[in-house]
């Protein structure tokens, strides 16, 4: 059926019904993604991981039947030199609607576009969520990094991240200023016969979904704040409008009112009775509240490039993108991905943190509705932790620790269970 992609001889497709809940086979098929550079490490050792998790938790009545589909290098390996991310591949991941994927190389400068942006937008993924949590004993920069504790809604298919972009110095670039200069009457481009040009398309569709879905994150799990994170000062009509639309959309759909005059606003959640409040930060200074005073924030709503740098700079306050899971979400379709990239130096050398890509399973897993194997996941790695065998970046920061491979740590992880 597929040209490189084996179906596993058993299991079922995940399946969702008319009002997007899932049903979840007790075999379910979930494609992965083995991933470029230090994927070769961390996936095998994730796959490990869930594996011992689900067969702990459930003697067997479950387990997963992992289908392997392919992105990057490892599909123009399989597939020929230029497909670096085939069809199939995409339809699988719409169709069996729940996978994992290992980070994957995107050139800078020259060379392809970003493959993972690439799927991201194909498939509608258009929440990146990243949630922040401290794990007693895992170093930290900060006294008190308990105190990070925030859930990051990156907007995913919008912003200057969309990749349109025109070289300096081409027919297009050259095409575009002169329609800018001729038509807009626009004289402040400082360089133009060298300047590169980059479009940032920010919607109001595409703000009124991600925030939507933040806020009622914050309704689900009972959060206090929702802030939505951006530079309106200085993008007006990008970012500022973004700020905008999203109080907007607080209001007339959560029935939030105005905090002393505004923008602030409130509203009650409607399963605790206890406000939620919705704010803005300017994303300069929000980088500095967020060390200074991360306690103010819980839920952040922000736009796709703010939202990559918050998520790793939020990462470094709890322990570093070692530890750092994420998902990429439609409302269907969920693709679960480390926060951090390709780390190309560790590659192959089974030496870095799978701690990434095991809490983004664990994420798919409670996705899945298997709390019992996503929640042995978390005990086991706070109690790998602190029994301080650890991989490099944890124990070049930890005192008395003893520093394992990658693949010792998930198997520490696997006894820990
Ligand atoms: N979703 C994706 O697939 C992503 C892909 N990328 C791509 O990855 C490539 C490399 O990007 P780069 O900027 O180097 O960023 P990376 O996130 O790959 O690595 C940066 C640094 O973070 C630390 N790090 C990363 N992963 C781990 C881990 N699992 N355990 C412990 N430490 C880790 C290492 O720090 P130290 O040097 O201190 O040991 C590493 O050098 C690029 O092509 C980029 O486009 C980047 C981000 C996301
Ligand atoms: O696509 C890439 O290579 C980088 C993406 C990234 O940094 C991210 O999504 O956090
Ligand atoms: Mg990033």
């Amino acid at each position: 059926m597929y040209q490189h992609i084996q179906i596993p001889q058993q299991g079922q497709k995940i399946t969702a019904n008319p009002d997007k809940s899932l049903n979840v086979p007790d075999q379910p098929i979930i494609p992965f993604i083995e991933g470029d550079g230090v994927g070769q490490d961390i996936t095998p050792v994730m796959l490990k991981v869930v594996d011992a998790a689900v067969e702990k938790a459930y003697g067997g009545a479950r387990k997963i039947q992992w289908m392997e589909i392919f992105a990057g290098e490892k599909a123009t390996r399989v597939y020929g030199p230029d497909v670096w991310l085939p069809q199939e591949t995409l339809d699988v991941v719409r169709d069996y609607l729940v996978s994992i994927k290992g980070p994957l190389t995107t050139p800078v400068g020259g060379g392809i576009r970003s493959l993972n942006v690439a799927l991201r937008q194909e498939l509608d993924l258009y929440v990146c969520l990243r949630p922040i949590q401290y794990f007693k004993g895992v170093p930290s920069p900060l006294k008190e990094p308990e105190k990070t504790n925030m859930v990051v809604f990156r907007e995913n298919s919008e912003d200057i991240y969309a990749g349109i972009e025109f070289e300096a110095g081409s027919e297009k670039a050259m095409r575009l200023i002169q329609v800018l200069r001729d038509d807009f009457g626009i004289q402040k481009i400082r360089f133009p016969e060298t300047s590169g040009l980059g479009i940032k398309p920010v919607s109001r569709e595409g703000t009124e979904r991600l925030v939507r879905k933040a806020i009622q994150y914050a309704i689900d799990n009972d959060k206090p704040n929702v802030t939505i994170v951006h530079k309106g000062n200085i993008m007006k009509f990008t970012e500022g409008s973004f700020r905008d639309w999203a109080y907007n959309l607080a209001m007339a759909e959560f029935g939030a009112e105005l905090i002393d005059g505004g923008p602030w606003c409130k509203f009650k959640n409607p399963n605790t009775g206890r406000y939620i409040i919705i704010k803005d930060s300017i994303a300069d200074a929000f980088l500095q509240q967020i060390l200074l005073r991360p306690m103010e924030y819980s839920v952040i709503a922000t736009l796709n490039l703010n939202g990559d740098y918050i998520s790793d700079a939020l990462a470094a306050q709890v322990g570093g993108i070692g530890i750092a899971p994420g998902a990429n979400l439609s409302d269907t379709v969920a693709m679960f991905e480390a926060t951090h990239g390709t780390a190309p130096k560790y590659a192959g050398k089974d030496y870095v943190n799978p701690g990434s890509e095991i809490l983004s399973a664990e994420m798919m897993l409670r996705h899945m509705g298997w709390k019992e194997a996503a929640d042995l996941i978390i005990r086991s790695l706070e109690k790998s932790i602190a029994s301080k065998k650890v991989t490099y970046d944890f124990a070049r920061l930890m005192d008395g620790a003893q520093q394992v491979s990658c693949s010792r740590f998930g198997q520490i992880m696997i006894d820990n269970m």
